[in-house]
């Protein structure tokens, strides 16, 4: 449960948060497979409440009403054909599995979005779940349970959504048929949503009910599901993180949060050196990194600020180091600009999402971020996907914020997050020859739009990172782009 199954050479995931199926097709055909992108995170593509009183917020996604394919992203059909035009082109789904719990909105206050499921005193036909098929008795989670109390946070409510009882049968079978229908479509894997909130041996009998992943997407025969499993601790909880990667990989929050403490300067570059599980992180294979997420990035997801869209120049450089060094399986957030933190995706005044522009530059509009579009990130990707399995190697640091690694002998970076200049002549570990800085430009036919650096044949090179520079690295790798 712990291979991502992306296709040969690709190692990133992104995170294409409430983006419309169709934009997805899109999306892969047009960028993320020709970028060399490994996985995208969908939505969750179950039917969820429509909560008009508080205006379609982001969150009203993480409050199911049946297991019906039908939201806001797209129905059915579209899924399906998202499924197989992204797998064609290289690129895996993940879905964004929302099992712990259904709405806790009362009947009167949910519309019914797919028009397929009204329920009633906690009912949902269209699944079906009835009364037993939830905890009981009611109770709802304290915040001192998180500290004093593992039963209640896995079995009472969270927020007051009605919470399934993952022990009984029927209840696992309801979950095993929506998640098999998701693998018999083609997805490769799971992001399990709230693990932390469900019991890890329930889990484990739910994943191992699981097909096979469908090989006519272009999986190997006896693949299993990629999970990851979302469970929110920096420690100090009466849960654990380490129950849960016995059975599957888990998102490292720890990762975001110190690498978004370095690059804003509260921490010295110099102590990356030693970046993996010295630094109290999961072992490398059971770790989902990330700078930021859905939830983090609006400042719900405690730990203090991780770094943000917001603050473009160190988010960059932070994710540059996610990706420019071995540890973990790196994902991207990919973000629709907000300035609350209840606000949803860009929506019409009947509520459909208004799907991203694609700029003459490559950026996109209509209120979308879309990170993944920006260079210094998309060619990052590039150059994780030619480091491949390569080692760190050469690591060179002044002391303070300006450090340099080698991956192996196929790709160099270096960061300068000092007040004063970096100019080094520096080990790159690269073949002789002229080098485009993937960070400072593309390159377009052998012309470099940005910086260009000359190897000579003992793999130096003069290496040039103003203090004032627009990024605070530079990137170079063997390969057509740089
Ligand atoms: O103030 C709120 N929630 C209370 C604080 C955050 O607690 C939540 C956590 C949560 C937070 C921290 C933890 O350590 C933890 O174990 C759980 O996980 C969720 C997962 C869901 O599927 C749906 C939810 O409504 C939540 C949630 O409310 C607002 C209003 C309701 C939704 N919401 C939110 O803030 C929604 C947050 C949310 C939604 C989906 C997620 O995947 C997520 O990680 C957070
Ligand atoms: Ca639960």
């Amino acid at each position: 449960y712990k291979n991502p199954h992306y296709v040969t050479a690709r190692s990133v995931n992104v995170h294409l948060f409430e983006w419309k199926w169709n934009d997805i097709a899109d999306e892969c055909e047009r960028f993320l497979g020709p970028r060399g992108f490994g996985g995208i995170q969908i939505s969750p593509p179950n039917e969820n409440v429509v909560l008009w009183t508080y205006n379609r917020p982001w969150w009203e996604r993480y409050q199911p009403i049946s297991y019906e394919l039908v939201t806001r992203s797209g129905n059915e059909r579209q899924f399906a054909d998202m499924v197989r035009r992204c797998n064609a082109a290289g690129v895996r789904i993940y879905v964004d599995a929302v099992i712990n719990h259904m709405t806790g909105e009362p009947p009167e206050n949910i519309g019914t979005a797919g028009n397929t499921a009204v329920y009633r005193e906690w009912y949902y036909p269209a699944v079906p779940y009835r009364a037993e098929h939830f905890n009981w008795p009611h109770c709802v989670i304290d915040g001192s349970d998180y500290v004093n109390d593992a039963w209640r946070v896995r079995n009472c409510e969270l927020v007051g959504l009605k919470d399934l009882n993952q022990a009984n049968e029927h209840t696992r079978n309801m979950i095993v048929i929506f998640m098999n229908k998701l693998i018999d479509l083609g997805v490769a894997g799971f992001r399990i949503d709230a693990a932390k909130h469900m019991w890890p041996e329930d889990l484990l009998i739910i994943y191992n009910r699981l097909n096979n992943l469908n090989t006519a997407h272009g999986f190997p025969s006896n693949a299993r599901p990629y999970i990851y499993q979302e469970v929110i601790d920096y420690g100090g909880e009466a849960i654990s993180r380490d129950e849960y990667t016995p059975i599957g990989a888990v998102t490292e929050f720890k990762a975001g949060m110190e690498l978004s403490r370095a690059f804003r300067g509260n921490n010295q570059l110099r102590w990356l050196s030693s970046w993996g599980t010295q630094w109290g992180l999961l072992a490398h294979s059971d770790s989902l990194t990330f700078i930021d997420n859905h939830d983090n990035e609006r400042g719900h997801g405690g730990g203090g600020g991780v770094l943000t869209y917001k603050e473009p120049r160190p988010y960059k450089a932070a994710i540059a180091f996610l990706l420019a060094h071995p540890y973990g399986e790196p994902q991207i957030m990919s973000s629709f600009l907000f300035w609350d933190s209840e606000i949803g995706p860009p929506m019409d005044h009947s509520g459909n999402i208004i799907s991203p522009a694609i700029n003459s530059d490559g950026t996109c509009g209509n209120g979308w971020v879309c990170q993944h579009r920006w260079r210094q990130i998309y060619s990052m990707v590039a150059f994780r996907n030619v480091a491949g399995n390569t080692d760190v190697v050469e690591w060179w640091d002044n002391g303070s914020n300006q450090i340099a690694f080698c991956r192996g002998t196929k790709a160099f970076i270096a960061f300068n997050n000092d007040r004063w200049d970096l100019n080094q002549s520096l080990q790159t570990c690269l073949p002789a020859g002229r080098y485009c800085d993937v960070i400072s430009g593309s390159k377009i036919g052998s012309w470099c739009q940005g910086k260009t650096v000359t190897v000579q044949s003992d793999g130096r090179a003069q290496i040039q990172v103003g203090a004032n520079d627009y990024d605070m690295m530079l990137a170079i790798h063997v390969g057509p782009e740089s």
